[in-house]
């Protein structure tokens, strides 16, 4: 328990890594998966319970990785098509009054991180991370044409983890259903959407990268020198 509060975390691992052309969650940075990388790094003191959502084809080579050779206290559970299918499976095998969701591709996450949004998600029932953009974003029509520019003062490019009280997540995830999820950008934006309440954004790491390409292990492999330097 934290604060009176049980926090259930999902880390999201069933995604096929299309762009990044394999399974980017069985790729080894500095000796271990980045998946169990991830994972080791939500399993902070707070966190009383940890789901990992997982894909068919995987659920062998998973169970082996986190349970079999590293012992670890997660329970898995079937992954879907999409990343909010994969969030809303998770949340059903939670029992937490506040829910942590995290990609289990951002192995970088920290407690310090983790424990922000925790807290904030206590005091306003959503909170999220992200990083003042450093980059004018443009707003581009489907002819290749400007529509108009982000104010940059305002724009912030969002991170996992993200926490919730369980049951805004819960009833956010239901209204989505019924809606057929057509409104689904990130699990702060459909509590949002269908809640009204606002996620709290709080600023998170430059080394919090979601590794979406191959040229992002570049970038996890300095990051990962410069952590056995410090
Ligand atoms: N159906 C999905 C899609 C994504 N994810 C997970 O959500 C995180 C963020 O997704 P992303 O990086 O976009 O991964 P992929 O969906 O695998 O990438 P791509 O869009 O290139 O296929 C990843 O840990 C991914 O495994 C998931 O659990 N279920
Ligand atoms: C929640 C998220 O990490 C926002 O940064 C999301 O998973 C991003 O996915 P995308 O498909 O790379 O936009």
């Amino acid at each position: 328990m934290y604060r009176d509060h049980k926090v259930s975390a999902i880390v999201t691992c069933s995604g096929k890594g299309t762009r990044f052309g394999s399974n980017k969650l069985l790729v080894e940075l500095g000796g271990i998966t980045i998946l169990e990388r991830t994972v080791r790094a939500m399993l902070v003191p707070a966190v009383d319970e940890l789901i990992v959502t997982i894909s068919s084809e995987n659920e062998e080579v998973y169970r082996r990785i986190l349970i079999d050779d590293a012992a670890l206290p997660v329970s898995l559970v079937p992954g879907g098509a999409e990343r909010h299918i994969s969030a809303m499976n998770g949340l059903e095998a939670t029992t937490g009054d506040i829910v942590v969701v995290h990609d289990g591709v951002r192995p970088f996450v920290t407690e310090d991180l983790i424990m922000k949004v925790i807290d904030s998600a206590i005091d306003h029932g959503s909170a999220m991370l992200g990083m003042p953009s450093t980059v004018q974003v443009k707003l581009v029509d489907d002819e290749g044409f400007i529509q108009g520019s982000l104010d940059r003062e305002h724009s912030w490019l969002g991170q996992t983890p993200q926490a919730f009280r369980r049951d805004l997540l819960r009833a956010s995830y239901e209204s989505a259903v019924a809606d057929r999820y057509q409104r689904v950008s990130d699990d702060a934006d459909l509590v949002h959407e269908y809640t009204s309440t606002r996620a709290r954004i709080l600023p998170g790491h430059v080394n919090n990268i979601k590794i979406t390409t191959p040229q992002d292990l570049g970038t996890a492999r300095l990051i990962i020198e410069e952590n056995d330097r410090t």
